[in-house]
């Protein structure tokens, strides 16, 4: 069958099921970040992540990417400032990245590709009791887009990276406890873009404030091949797929404005 422009499946997404980009969605993510049209916000307050890594719990793979979940039922490990109002809980975080160096990231900065994108997941507990509750809402999330280059070793996500065999298939799960995902963050966290999104994945719910650092982390090349070694498919299927190119295709900017934390 012929598909419409709106739903055109790319070849990158195999896995990919429902529309690419969301029926009257007017603030879909990822994007293209367009430096130069970006407009500084002096009234920007430095982001303070305190993350307690006792909240640490597991690891898992749903089947899209691997989710490090934490324990999000106290306000033991939050995101506040930046552009951001109120206290936002973290829940989880997880990957998107390519079958080759090449690509991989979801979002990039003057067309720029990056191998891979972390994502810290953030839900408002301010306002909401539940994350469940919180997707629904415009205001309810706050996600951190790190971006991941080739270079040296990252000592620790090699923490992570160890464990990773153990959750090969999707709907493995795995305990993974005291890791402090802050080690994930750039040297550099002031200088940030900063727009209104929404999930990348079903079900693409317009409720997330993105705050996308401009320093990426360095991973080294072996370490994001460990990555590519996990599985989309659960032990039972007969024909395996590697869990590669998770990223979605880039959306319109529907005249969405990206602020600065720096000039
Ligand atoms: N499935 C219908 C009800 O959905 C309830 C909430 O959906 C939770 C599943 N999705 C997520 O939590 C979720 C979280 C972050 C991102 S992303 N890649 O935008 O950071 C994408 C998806
Ligand atoms: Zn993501």
């Amino acid at each position: 069958t012929v598909c419409s422009s709106k739903y055109v499946l790319s070849a990158l997404h195999p896995m990919w099921q429902g529309p690419l980009v969301a029926p009257g969605g007017n603030r879909q993510s990822p994007i293209d970040i367009q430096v130069r049209k970006t407009v500084f916000d002096p009234h920007f307050k430095p982001l303070s992540p305190e993350y307690d890594p006792r909240t640490c719990s597991q690891v898992w793979n749903n089947g899209y990417s691997f989710l490090v979940e934490y324990d999000d039922t106290t306000d033991k490990s939050t995101l506040k400032g930046g552009p951001l109002e109120d206290t936002f809980r973290l829940c989880q975080f997880h990957f998107h990245w390519g079958e080759s160096n090449a690509w991989g990231s979801e979002h990039t900065v003057d067309r720029r590709l990056f191998p891979a994108e972390l994502h810290l997941v953030h839900w408002n507990s301010d306002k909401y009791k539940l994350f469940e509750e919180a997707v629904m809402e415009e205001n309810g999330l706050a996600v951190i887009g790190v971006f991941l280059k080739i270079g040296n070793r990252h000592e620790g996500l090699q923490k992570l990276v160890d464990v990773l065999p153990a959750v090969r298939h999707k709907d493995s799960v795995v305990e993974f406890t005291r890791f402090d995902p802050a080690c994930l963050l750039p040297a550099n966290i002031d200088d940030y873009w900063s727009y209104a999104g929404s999930l990348t994945t079903p079900p693409l719910s317009e409720a997330v404030t993105w705050i996308i650092m401009k320093q990426p982390i360095e991973v080294s090349h072996d370490q994001l091949a460990v990555f590519r070694s996990l599985l989309f498919t659960s032990a039972e299927e007969e024909v395996q797929k590697s869990m590669v190119n998770n990223f979605r295709v880039q959306q319109p900017l529907k005249g969405r404005t990206v602020r600065s934390s720096f000039t």
